[in-house]
């Protein structure tokens, strides 16, 4: 529903094409041509109306009723409108789907006003750019990325500068080379960066669009190497960048300057609580592709839900910006082993405290501080953002109390820094005592947000209002007896104000400085000086006291405006104990263990458990697994469900929790250099993207042979499947040897291909193991246990029978496969491979006659052609078995 403002009614003018635009709708115009990408709120009155175009749109996407007002052009001007109360729930939902908008706010007073009020942007909402706590998701970063690409002599170089505005953090990246390695790279740092926002230049060739999240064209010259890096040394307020390591870069400035720029246009102010900058170089983290980060579900499963993830099974965190900084680890492990080992000791030395219970229950009152800092930065902080800052503050001794015990590493470890970051900022925390009432209201315009004895103007004001009835009563008193007037009163009205009223037969005794004001028929009314400026006071005391309420708000956030810097140190620290404490608990809950990080190649795995699916299921087995420079390629066979995948992804997960620096799933863990883990699992489309199953298959297969290097980790899960068998064959057969030879990875290859269990013979660095499972009934039993060599059987018809495929399918499927395997055994008998080769005693492998030529092997398939093993009872099986084998002796002999 919206109401029909009257200065669109008067934009209704006649429906002529000669009509003339309204000055409303010509400042309308005005404002909405300096915002043409974003949703336009024009505010009149209660509502936030939008037009034109932007009507339609929002109509759409917020599902509120289109209507039309007045016309323009001869055009109905389409329009409709939220209440301007319920302005952030519309926001939100448009921010969530990547539009912008931009709020348009009556700043003129309508009554002084000649024609349209005044009207400004005061605010632009755009995906990448919220503080809001109510647009901004909790325990994710919301960050804005500007991409700058510069080509020179077919050498692309891409610079990306990135900024979460939430909390501050800036950071630059650079990397070149052609432009398809390049474009590669992007759409990974992408992933990896998951930003909400993008902004990027006209020259849009170089590189493919991502769907990834909302893309923002500005001008090429918004790029400007020269301008960024200046632009960066004003932010930064410094002379050189060299101290953030930012020396050299090029790309990485130009990105910087738009990004900046747009940043500070979207908040109308400079970013004061940007000041300092990281810069990520190339090798710097383990490298997971897209796919990668995707398959091992770190923080979203894969079919894009939020649990159970890696993230969603470990964040214990108390606060907001444990959980946050959490995520961020689980994104961005580390290569050097020194930042891993000093989370992991300081696991050890909480878990040895014993502190972290009561250390969670402590972090649990602290707010988000961090991103309360940047509100008090933008000056958008409210009144409880500053009351919740005061209260959390006050947590801090009791912190720092708490870890205490577990301060056993010396002064440079990292509970003993982040301790030492800790210590309560008194200056901060005493002004904020003072100045914040203790429950302040919502809003500043509501009043009462300051302390009593904050403010000796803002008291007497208060005062003045609270307490008027005392001192007219105290008044009173203190006139009747300088008078002598027992019935003198003192009162007040809405026309006159405050008097003192006397009976006609009483006022010879009224003193000199009693003025007149009123007279009536039993009565007359006087002021005094006194009175007078009492009313004068009074009177405005309650809007001054807001007035004063709002001045002194400025001026808090101004004085807290130094003490930015100390807060963020605080916030990351907090935030870094909050996880620690998180990562701690989960270890001890589940007896997770050190992981011990080395310098020589290996990764040796003892009763390592998936930490998702131990959580979800009673009784999981714990696998081994172990990779040194001389066995580096697993070929791991065994029957469908039997938990292939499980254990390849619990290897990848314990690998990468040992580099986020967390305990892992295993009763020891020793894991060498690792650069970056390749997974190529599971068959998925990606219809839209234009790619087949096989070809994304292949397009993940060539990332991997193009970047394992070896000390890279790579899951393998059967390739070569989305084709026909033997190009799949031929293929996972060339991609294994490429593995073992070329690229040296430690490798877990899962493959149904079962030929492929021979290349350990040749490949010495190869080795088979199998997940076991045993026939049970008619059934089949997984027993989920790792063993050495090659699987014996694949089980597939077994599967297929417990998942429901119907009886006469299967039967059907089995006598198929029986003369698929008799017409294999007549062309080459040596493909059965679940055959065990016959071996003679000088150790060569003898080749069967071929079943044509062999009377007893044609006796042995009739008799196997003429069993129905489901028609049979088990004691018929047996002695069928027992027949077989007789007949089978004379074509073994
Ligand atoms: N070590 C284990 N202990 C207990 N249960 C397990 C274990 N590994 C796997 N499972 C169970 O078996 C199920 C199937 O495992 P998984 O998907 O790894 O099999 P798979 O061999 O990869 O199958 P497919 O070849 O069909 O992909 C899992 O969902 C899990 O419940």
């Amino acid at each position: 529903m919206t109401t029909v403002p009257n200065e669109i009614n008067a934009a209704a003018v006649k429906n002529s094409p000669t009509e003339k635009v309204t000055p409303m709708m010509q400042q309308y115009l005005r404002i909405k041509a300096e915002h043409p990408t974003m949703l336009v709120f024009y505010r009149m009155g209660d509502f936030y109306e939008l037009f034109h175009e932007d009507a339609e749109k929002a109509a759409r996407l917020l599902g509120i009723t289109l209507t039309a007002r007045g016309s323009q052009g001869g055009q109905p001007i389409k329009m409709c409108g939220v209440p301007f109360h319920s302005l952030e729930g519309y926001l939100a939902k448009l921010v969530k789907i990547g539009e912008s908008c931009a709020i348009c706010e009556q700043i003129g007073d309508p009554a002084t006003s000649k024609g349209p009020v005044e009207r400004k942007v005061v605010r632009v909402v755009t995906p990448g750019t919220l503080t809001d706590a109510d647009l901004l998701p909790e325990k994710a970063e919301r960050p804005l990325l500007a991409m700058c690409l510069i080509s020179q002599r077919k050498v692309v170089t891409a610079g990306l500068a990135w900024l979460s505005l939430a909390s501050g953090a800036l950071k630059l990246m650079e990397f070149s080379g052609d432009s398809h390695t390049v474009n590669t790279r992007m759409l990974q740092e992408l992933e990896r960066i998951a930003p909400a926002e993008i902004l990027r230049g006209d020259n849009a060739d170089l590189f493919e669009e991502t769907t990834i999240c909302h893309v923002n064209r500005v001008p090429d010259w918004h790029f400007d190497v020269v301008s960024g890096h200046k632009a960066l040394l004003d932010q930064l307020g410094v002379a050189t960048l060299t101290g953030f390591g930012a020396d050299g870069l090029g790309a990485a400035f130009g990105a910087a300057g738009a990004l900046l720029r747009y940043a500070q246009s979207t908040q109308g102010r400079g970013l004061q609580h940007v000041r300092s900058l990281t810069t990520e170089t190339e090798n710097e983290f383990i490298g997971l592709d897209a796919a990668t980060r995707r398959n091992l579900e770190l923080t979203e499963t894969i079919r894009g839900q939020e649990s159970p993830t890696l993230f969603s099974l470990l964040d214990h965190c108390r606060t907001a910006m444990g959980s946050r900084l959490l995520r961020y680890w689980l994104h961005h492990a580390q290569r050097a082993q020194t930042v891993a080992r000093a989370r992991h000791e300081a696991i050890g030395a909480l878990a040895a405290s014993d502190v972290t219970g009561a250390l969670s229950a402590t972090l649990a009152q602290v707010p988000d501080i961090e991103r309360i800092t940047t509100r008090i930065a933008l000056l958008s902080a409210r009144p409880r953002d500053l009351a919740s800052l005061r209260d959390g503050l006050q947590q801090l001794p009791a912190l720092r109390h708490g870890m205490q015990r577990s301060l056993t590493g010396g002064e440079d470890s990292l509970l003993a820094q982040t301790c030492a970051a800790l210590s309560t900022p008194s200056e901060c925390l005493d002004l904020l005592v003072r100045a914040v009432a203790p429950e302040p209201a919502a809003m500043v315009r509501d009043g009462g947000v300051f302390a009593r004895g904050f403010d000796a103007e803002l008291d007497e004001l208060r005062a003045l209002s609270e307490n008027a009835g005392q001192f007219l009563v105290d008044l009173e008193t203190r006139e009747r007896a300088r008078t002598g007037i027992a019935n003198l009163r003192v009162e007040y009205n809405k026309v006159h104000g405050f008097y003192i009223e006397v009976t006609h037969g009483q006022t010879t005794k009224v003193p000199d400085d009693y003025r007149r004001r009123q007279t009536l028929k039993n009565a007359e009314r006087y002021i005094t000086p006194e009175l007078k400026a009492f009313e004068d006071k009074a009177l405005s005391a309650q809007d001054r006291a807001l007035a004063r309420e709002k001045l002194l708000y400025d001026q808090l956030l101004a004085d807290l405006a130094p003490h930015i810097g100390t807060l963020q140190t605080i916030s990351q620290a907090l935030a870094r104990l909050d996880a620690l404490t998180a990562l701690t608990q989960h270890a001890l809950r589940h007896n997770w263990c050190a992981p011990q990080l080395v310098a020589e190649p290996c990764i040796n795995i003892a009763e390592g458990r998936h930490p998702v699916v131990e959580n979800q299921i009673e009784r999981f087995i714990a696998n081994d697994c172990r990779f040194v420079n001389e066995r580096r390629l697993l070929l791991i066979t065994g029957p469908n469900m039997g938990g292939k995948s499980t254990f390849m992804r619990q290897v990848a997960l314990i690998t990468l929790l040992a580099y986020v620096g967390s305990y892992v799933p295993a009763t020891s863990a020793v894991i060498g250099p690792i650069d970056r883990i390749f997974t190529r699992i599971g068959a998925t489309d990606d219809l839209a993207g234009g790619r087949s199953t096989f070809m994304v298959e292949m397009t993940e297969a060539a990332a991997i042979l193009n970047g394992a290097t070896e000390h890279s980790l790579v899951l393998m899960d059967e390739v070569g499947r989305g084709t026909s068998t033997f190009d799949g064959l031929a293929l996972a057969w060339a991609i294994a040897r490429h593995l073992i030879d070329t690229s040296r990875s430690f490798s877990l290859f899962a493959t149904h291909y079962f030929e492929l269990t021979q290349l350990p013979e040749s490949h010495p660095t190869a080795a088979n193991v199998h997940l076991s499972a045993v026939e049970h009934k008619d059934s089949i039993v997984f027993l989920h246990a790792v063993q050495d060599g090659p699987a014996s059987q694949s089980y597939g018809l077994q599967v297929a029978q417990l998942a429901g495929v119907p009886q006469p399918v299967i039967r059907a499927a089995r006598k198929h496969l029986a003369r698929l395997e008799a017409q294999a055994l007549d062309a080459t008998p040596q493909l059965d491979l679940f055959a065990a080769p016959v071996v003679d005693a000088d150790d060569e492998v003898v080749t069967p006659a071929p079943a044509a030529e062999n009377p007893a092997v044609q006796t042995l398939l009739d008799a196997l052609d003429a069993l129905d093993p489901d028609a049979l009872s088990p004691r018929e099986a047996l002695e069928r078995l027992y027949e077989i084998k007789r007949l089978a002796q004379p074509a073994l002999a």
